[in-house]
């Protein structure tokens, strides 16, 4: 059965991502760190400079999926829909320039499917081919993705929102503590970042920080 989308809201509210290649430390320690932090998904994206490949890469999926597992975090593989079959992940995040999205759905059945839109259309299309949430980004510069596409600041969410179009959401790009707030504002379900907890110097103070924030625009949402 497919994921019912008020679970995958609930899942999208903190969702980290993280390769070797966006850590100096660890990656195992790190998302053992966000994990205690209290992240509610993990993506994956071992691509770039200094990312592993072929076993390497598998091994350390493997790995971090298996942490994954033990405290209940879905673990979501970024663009490698083989790799994501391979290990029986429980989802995939594909892009416009990847895998089309409705071959990945043919392929991965009812696993979870995140794609990125960064247009009306897209946004259509990836419903229409079976995304159970959307990557909407760069809200905000980034300095994690060699190819983001200039910020938008959240209009694409806001506009999707208007539209009446519930399906879930999470934004991406540049997120931190201090501006988690406004993202929520535009109309998301959750945030997504790397940085603010891979390059933190205690991810799992990131990683709570981010949680406090979000728990504090709620609060002030339900007094208004
Ligand atoms: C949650 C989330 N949103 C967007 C993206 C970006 O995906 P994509 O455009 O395919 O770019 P890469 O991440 O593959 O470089 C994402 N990964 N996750
Ligand atoms: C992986 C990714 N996708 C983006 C998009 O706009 O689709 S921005 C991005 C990088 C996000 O990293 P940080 O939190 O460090 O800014
Ligand atoms: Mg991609």
């Amino acid at each position: 059965m497919r994921i019912q989308a008020n679970k995958m809201k609930e899942m999208l509210q903190l969702y980290f991502i993280m390769g070797t290649q966006n850590t100096n430390s660890v990656p195992l320690e790190v998302l053992e760190q966000a994990i205690s932090g209290g992240i509610t998904m993990f993506q994956f994206r071992e691509k770039g400079r200094g990312s592993l490949s072929d076993l390497a890469k598998e091994e350390l999926a493997r790995n971090l999926m298996k942490l994954c597992k033990i405290h209940s975090v879905p673990f979501i593989v970024n663009d490698d829909v083989d790799l994501a079959l391979a290990i029986d992940a429980n989802g995939v995040h594909v892009g416009q320039d990847d895998e089309k999205a409705d071959q990945v759905r043919r392929k991965i059945g009812d696993k979870i499917l995140g794609v990125s839109a960064h247009t009306m259309d897209e946004v259509r299309k990836a419903i229409e081919y079976g995304a159970d949430y959307l990557g909407i980004g760069p809200i905000f510069p980034t300095e994690s993705k060699e190819d983001a596409k200039p910020p938008n600041g959240g209009a694409l969410i806001k506009e999707i929102r208007k539209a009446g179009i519930s399906i879930p959401i999470v934004g991406i790009g540049g997120i931190t503590a201090e501006n988690a707030a406004a993202v929520m504002e535009t109309g998301a379900d959750g945030i997504s970042l790397i940085s603010a907890i891979s390059h933190a110097k205690n991810p799992e103070k990131a990683a709570l920080d981010l949680k406090l924030s979000l728990l504090s625009n709620n609060r002030r949402k339900s007094h208004s």
